[in-house]
């Protein structure tokens, strides 16, 4: 049996623990919320995400002390959104990760740091780049949940090391493979958080299928420009770890990114938006993120500095997407 380590209890976490159950594994599941920890050793069942999801107790254990959920794991996969990893690994040092394997399964950037999660953890914790992977692919928690065939990437830059975590994530409804480019595949992860943000921000203010179709396909060379500056390399941008996952995040009821610009469009504050949704929208974050770092390389990035001065300069939804209306062809 494998043995690995969940930090993290929300919907994303829930539904990696249903696909890894699936398997010959033993979970060691960190949930901050006390009160969760002894519902799901009581119930078998996440109270506050996926409900509907059994959790076999044999195979899942839960923690509060993070610690503990760490002890003896060979794997430690990250699920809580960049903004909060650091938090629980306050008072950790190098020696707590020492011997594991990361995977981040988060698609988002640290925000005081503007950097990648991989980046954090290997400096941090100096887990060895080798042995540091991420999950992506078009993956929504709810269709897991439902069972529905779903398709994921570990990438990383290490093939031994993306091969033997996609093997763990092989089962009856999900296929993963892996792939060696573990930046190209994190910030594209990110930047399709902001594209959907831009998307639900054009469709809460009317615009239509035909104008997002453009959008989107703006946005994937947007991404590409990018990608290639930061991290040159060949690369197929067409792959599903990439384009799939802006398809799904872009157009996808289930999109927490989507539905958050959607608020936007239609007039809500930052604020208010925050406080309405339940979940985390990634792309909030990565935009701030994504346009300080492009303040360096100065790749031409319309969508992304559009949503940056509507969620961070306040400027007029209605306003910006008619001047980026402009630029795309
Ligand atoms: N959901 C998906 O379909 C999906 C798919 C692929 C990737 N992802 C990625 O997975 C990551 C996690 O997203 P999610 O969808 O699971 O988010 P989510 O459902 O909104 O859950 C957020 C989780 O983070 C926890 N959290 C919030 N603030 C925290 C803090 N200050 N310290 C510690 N924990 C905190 C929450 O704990 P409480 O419950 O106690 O508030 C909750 O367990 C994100 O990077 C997302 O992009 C999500
Ligand atoms: O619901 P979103 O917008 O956070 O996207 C979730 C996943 O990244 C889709 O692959």
């Amino acid at each position: 049996m494998t043995s690995i380590a969940v930090i993290g209890g929300g919907s994303w976490a829930t539904a990696i623990i249903k696909i890894l159950s699936e398997n010959n594994v033993s979970i060691r599941w960190w949930l901050r919320d006390r009160a969760a920890v002894d519902h799901i050793r009581k119930h078998h069942y996440n109270p506050d995400y996926l409900r509907d999801v059994r959790l076999s107790p044999r195979k899942v254990k839960t923690f509060s002390k993070i610690t503990d959920a760490l002890n003896g794991a060979e794997y430690v996969i990250l699920a809580i959104p960049a903004a909060f990893v650091q938090e629980p690994f306050q008072g950790l040092t190098a020696k707590h990760f020492a011997g594991k394997r990361v995977v981040s399964a988060i698609k988002g950037m640290i925000p005081e740091k503007n950097c990648l999660v991989t980046d954090w953890v290997e400096e941090r914790f100096e887990v060895p780049l080798s042995q540091i992977s991420v999950i992506a692919g078009p993956c929504h928690a709810e269709e897991v949940a439902l069972e529905k065939q779903s398709y994921l990437t570990i990438a990383s830059t290490d093939e031994a090391c993306a091969s033997h975590f996609a093997q763990l994530m092989n089962c009856r409804f999900v296929t993963a493979n892996p792939l060696v480019d573990l930046y190209g595949v994190e910030y594209a992860a990110v930047m399709k958080n902001i594209v959907a943000l831009a998307c639900g921000i054009s469709h809460g203010l009317g615009y239509g299928d035909n104008f997002q179709a453009v959008l989107v396909s703006n946005a994937m060379q947007e991404i590409r420009r990018f990608v290639n500056a930061v991290d040159p390399r060949e690369r197929d941008l067409s792959a599903s770890a990439y384009l799939g996952d802006l398809l799904v995040t872009a157009y996808s009821q289930f999109s927490r990114n989507r539905t958050f610009g959607n608020m936007i469009g239609r007039g809500y504050s930052v604020q208010s938006a925050q406080m309405e949704m339940k979940m985390i929208a990634e792309g909030y974050y990565a935009v701030n993120s994504i346009f300080e770092m492009n303040k360096k390389y100065g790749v031409e990035m319309p969508i992304t500095q559009a949503t940056y001065r509507i969620l961070y300069e306040r400027q007029p939804p209605a306003t910006e997407i008619g001047l980026l209306k402009m630029k795309l062809r």
